[in-house]
């Protein structure tokens, strides 16, 4: 572990150079890596092992979608992908990447494949800590595992591809081999992680369920929707408006943040921008810090997981999404985006 100051805090993190992937390949040498689940997770993580060298199969229920993209991917009927409960008893690691909701649904099947010995891996704390309203309690004697990275699959295979990593989190909850830590670690940093930071289960679908809902989705979404309604209220073309709101972020600030932080990125602004920008930050903060405070709340006491598990658990779920999807696509704000992108010089 090399320990790392994050602001003043101290944290133990692993590196790629102190678990090199010769180390994790030794590590999972014997054993079959099944994934269980190929949505958006499941492909990023199980062609991201099968380039690095390890022993991966994928489990899918023929005859869906999801087994044609597996076959598409290169995934081999009857060698490398099956039916979900032989992957699940040929796997000595099972990685859980269903939906959450879909977890549920397998949970009474995929156990019975759980013998001693073998390990349940999750990317997410979400089936464990709200085991009340899951029902996944594993047995005592596997090992119950978790790598979540920090971002889509999408961009966990992306990153792979360009030679990157996208950073992910570890944890262990139960350590029935005495094998638990280094298979987490050798798993997490053969799916392409940057580097792992431990975690247990509870701390990490607290903090993603608040994140997804807040900054990184929800928040993000509704912020630019006030601004651009404003903007637009006040006699401004939906350009200017999504410009000033949307384009100018993605396209010239965020790279500046990503690079070297947000007083970099104000440092390459105007003066005038800078004192604006300095003045309002609080208040923002101030308006918004007590909807974050009832989001974690809310999370905390299970309530997010319950509408998850509820509206992810109906049968017409994903034509449901699709529905709401294609709302936010066809918004004002989201169309005149699209003529945007067209425009960019490099489309
Ligand atoms: N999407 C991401 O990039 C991401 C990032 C980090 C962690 N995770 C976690 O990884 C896991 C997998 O997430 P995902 O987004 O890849 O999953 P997903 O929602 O894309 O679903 C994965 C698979 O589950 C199937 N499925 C969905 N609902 C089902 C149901 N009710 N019954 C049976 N099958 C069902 C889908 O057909 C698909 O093949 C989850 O625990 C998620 O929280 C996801
Ligand atoms: C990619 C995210 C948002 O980080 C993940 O948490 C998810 O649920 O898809
Ligand atoms: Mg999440
Ligand atoms: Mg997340």
């Amino acid at each position: 572990m090399a320990t790392i100051n994050f602001g003043g805090v101290l944290e133990d993190v692993v590196t790629r150079e102190e678990f090199p992937m010769e180390k994790a390949r030794e590590v999972l040498k014997n054993e079959t890596i099944a994934i269980i689940g190929y949505g958006v997770q499941g492909p990023g993580q199980a062609l991201n092992l099968k380039d690095n060298g390890f022993n991966v199969i994928v489990g899918q229920r023929k005859n869906s979608k999801t087994w044609d993209k597996a076959v598409a991917d290169g995934w081999v009927p009857g060698q490398t992908l099956f039916e979900i409960e032989e992957a699940a008893q040929k796997g000595t690691i099972l990685q859980f990447l269903l939906s959450d909701a879909g977890q549920i649904a397998l949970w009474p099947t995929l156990k019975q494949y759980l013998t001693p010995g073998k390990a349940l891996y999750f990317s997410h704390g979400f089936g464990i800590t709200y085991k009340e309203q899951t029902g996944i309690i594993p047995p005592a004697d596997v090992d119950v595992i978790l790598v979540a990275p920090k971002g889509s699959g999408t961009s966990l295979r992306r990153l792979f591809l360009a030679g990157q990593g996208l950073n992910s989190s570890f944890a262990v909850f139960q350590d029935a081999t005495g094998r638990a830590r280094e298979r987490v670690i050798a798993l997490g940093i053969g799916v392409g992680s940057g580097y792992l930071f431990e975690t247990d289960f509870k701390k990490e679908v607290y903090s993603d369920l608040t994140g997804e809902r807040g900054t990184l989705m929800g928040a993000i979404q509704g912020i630019f929707a006030a601004q651009y309604e404003t903007l637009r209220k006040n006699g401004h073309s939906p350009s200017e408006a999504f410009n000033e709101t949307v384009e100018e972020l993605t396209q010239s600030l965020m790279p500046l943040v990503a690079e070297n932080g947000m007083d970099w990125m104000y440092a390459n602004c105007s003066t005038t921008a800078q004192r604006g920008a300095l003045d309002w930050w609080k208040k923002f903060k101030e308006a918004t810090q007590p909807v974050f405070e009832e989001l974690y709340a809310s999370v905390a006491a299970g309530k997010e997981a319950e509408r998850s598990i509820a509206s992810n658990s109906q049968a017409d779920y994903r034509e449901k999404l699709n529905e709401e999807l294609k709302e936010l696509r066809e918004s004002e704000m989201w169309q005149a985006g699209s003529a945007v992108r067209k425009l960019r010089p490099n489309n």
